[in-house]
């Protein structure tokens, strides 16, 4: 499984791929408002999160019909070899995934909360498909079994290209093991989960006698 960032805050991206870790980056309009950002300077800030990434940079168009999704995509791709553009599965969203893949423009189907969705988002092209998993937890569902059948339903199919699935919505490291351990593709984490998925109490116990007892060696 690959580690995505599920962020648009640059401080985070450059601390993550310092790890050595970070195969790509996801954004929504929501992780943009978050940085404070502002509207004419979206296209600048994707831009500089492609210049830190070395992989896929989700970026999402946020316009609602078929026509200005295609344009709003080219615009996205422009920016720069890596960015994925980012598109709710709709019908419009769709028929414009469809498009932009006929182009060759990567696509990123998210908002993916079904099997039939995720199967859909696939024959329209979809490069990646992002079925959520926190958001389920939210309204007291299984996120992680629906994300289960999708992993296995898509997996059922070939789609004569290249289809991952990326688990989004991740809120905790609990949720990326059971991503892991069913086989999804890549999991997309906010930055907080990400460095919690690189911790345990025990490391932190064993490190601790570690050091304790380098100290004695140090004074014997
Ligand atoms: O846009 C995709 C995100 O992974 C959504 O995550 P969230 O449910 O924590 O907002």
């Amino acid at each position: 499984m690959k580690f995505f960032l599920d962020t648009a805050d640059l401080n985070e991206i450059e601390e993550a791929a310092s790890w050595g870790v970070l195969a790509g980056v996801t954004t929504n309009p929501t992780l943009y408002a978050r940085t404070g950002g502002k509207l004419d300077d979206f296209h600048n800030h994707i831009k500089r999160i492609c210049d830190i990434v070395d992989g896929p940079v989700s970026a999402e168009s946020v316009a609602m019909t078929r026509d200005e999704i295609i344009r709003d995509g080219r615009e996205l791709a422009a920016l720069a070899d890596n960015v994925v553009v980012k598109i709710p599965t709709m019908v419009e969203g769709l028929a414009a995934t469809k498009a932009l893949s006929e182009e060759g423009i990567p696509v990123n189907m998210t908002l993916c909360f079904s099997v039939p969705q995720a199967i859909m988002a696939a024959r329209a092209g979809a490069r990646y498909i992002s079925p959520f998993v926190g958001r389920f937890d939210d309204i007291a569902e299984d996120g992680i079994a629906q994300l289960a059948d999708v992993v296995a339903a898509v997996n059922n199919y070939d789609f004569g290209h290249d289809v991952e699935i990326i688990a989004a919505s991740v809120r905790s490291a609990n949720h990326v093991t059971q991503a892991a351990l069913m086989g999804a593709d890549i999991a997309t984490v906010p930055f907080a989960a990400l460095k919690k998925c690189v911790q345990h109490p025990l490391t932190d116990r064993g490190l601790d006698a570690f050091m304790k007892d380098w100290e004695k060696v140090q004074q014997a």
